[in-house]
């Protein structure tokens, strides 16, 4: 991404300046069974709101008079160098969200140089969505599968992820079953008329007929395990393996005693568990356990540049968003997501250009301080 765009106001519209403003602007289009799927935690909502509102302890520590005329926003993922450390996390069923659905999502990431997670839930076939980002640019994907019961669909999933070049697998391990979602029920949600599951396969109708929690519990395996699951995808796959929904040290060290590139720590946006820490909470233990010795991605809650660098100053090397993209997709499609990116992007450069940060390898824990009741700033 050249230079730091500033986000322009679409025409006839409210001006988007923010997350929080295309979080309301998307939001405002949706009808309310769409709007309560995408923007709800589940049970209580404790954990999606405290994913967001952890960020706000901590304290950004600037050093001043520092030359960043020519701070360099880039980093590498999956091998390949992105425009910031931001990609966007996979989400199911964005076709509600706009009828262009991954596709935009998928071209809007390709156009400003961030990498994507492809959900097995998505509303398009991995190479419709790979083939709509590379007609714009590179981009790396990584293909997310659950523990499946269906083995062969597993694999039949991991070899058109391998035949349309993606480069890692997101396991997602946080949902053995699914989680308490009341909107869902509240809702009766079902997928709408006319959207398929077209990774999914032969079972693609049988989901769409289905409430999300019977289908989900129809497809999942709630036996799966490290021991049965790693060895076997390593297997059958070159493709990187990573850990999506890791929130504990106990299972950073399981994730390297079993050989995995990286972990996701995340807690599907407060979709699975209510109740388990925010994942900016959980990060430092996380972080701490691997002492470098596995790569550390981080979800949830992400909503302003400046959490992307709060993030990484914790022990993230690259940070993803779920909700702000299918916000972006409901706000104006591709275009939608296109601003979202350059909102997300422009924070975060100017977040280390005023901390004096030159490079990502810049933002070290030395960056924050965390604000204790009645004392002066804490160091980290
Ligand atoms: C509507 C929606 C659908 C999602 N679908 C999936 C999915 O299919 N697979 C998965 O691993 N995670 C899924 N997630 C979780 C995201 O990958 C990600 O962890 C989460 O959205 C990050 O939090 P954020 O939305 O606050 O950025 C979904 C999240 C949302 C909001
Ligand atoms: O709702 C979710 O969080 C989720 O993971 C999902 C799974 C299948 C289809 C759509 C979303």
């Amino acid at each position: 991404m050249a230079g730091a765009p500033v986000p322009t106001p679409m025409p006839g519209d409210d001006k988007i300046l923010c997350i929080d403003d295309l979080r309301e602007a998307g939001s405002k289009k949706l009808p309310t069974g769409a709007r309560d799927f995408f923007n709800s935690g589940s049970t209580d909502q404790i954990t999606i709101n405290e994913n967001s509102t952890a960020y706000a302890k901590y304290r950004v520590r600037p050093r001043v008079l520092v030359d960043v005329s020519k701070a360099d926003t880039s980093t590498t993922c999956f091998g390949r160098r992105t425009s910031f450390p931001l990609g966007v996390s996979p989400a199911g069923l964005q076709a509600m969200a706009h009828p262009d659905g991954e596709l935009a999502t998928a071209r809007a990431c390709a156009r400003k140089g961030v990498n994507m997670a492809i959900s097995s839930f998505a509303n398009y076939p991995i190479k419709a969505i790979r083939n709509a980002a590379l007609s714009v640019g590179p981009i790396e994907h990584a293909i997310q599968l659950y523990t499946f019961k269906d083995r062969d669909l597993e694999l039949r999933i991991i070899r058109e992820a391998e035949a349309q070049g993606c480069t890692a697998i997101f396991l997602t391990a946080d949902s053995p079953v699914l989680g308490v979602r009341y909107n869902e029920w509240r809702n009766d949600f079902r997928t709408p008329d006319g959207l398929g599951f077209p990774i999914m396969g032969r079972d693609s109708e049988a989901i769409r007929k289905q409430t999300h929690d019977d289908s989900f519990m129809a497809l999942n395996d709630d036996a799966h395990n490290w021991i049965r699951d790693i060895p076997w995808l390593r297997s059958v796959t070159n493709m990187e393996i990573w850990i999506k929904g890791v929130l504990t040290a106990e299972d950073t060290l399981k994730a390297i005693e079993m050989g995995c590139d990286g972990i996701l720590v995340s807690n599907h946006g407060g979709r699975q568990l209510d109740g388990v820490p925010a994942t900016i909470d959980a990060l430092p233990e996380c972080a701490e356990a691997a002492n470098g010795r596995i790569r550390i991605h981080v979800d949830g809650g992400v909503r302003s540049g400046t959490d992307i660098f709060k993030a990484m100053a914790l022990g993230a090397e690259y940070v993803w968003v779920g909700r702000p993209a299918i916000w972006g997709l409901a706000y104006n499609g591709e275009e939608g997501v296109d601003l979202m990116l350059d909102i997300l992007y422009n924070e975060f450069k100017r977040c280390m250009q005023l901390t004096g940060c030159n490079s990502v390898k810049d933002i070290t824990k030395a960056c924050l301080g965390v604000v204790r009741p009645d004392g002066p700033l804490a160091r980290l």
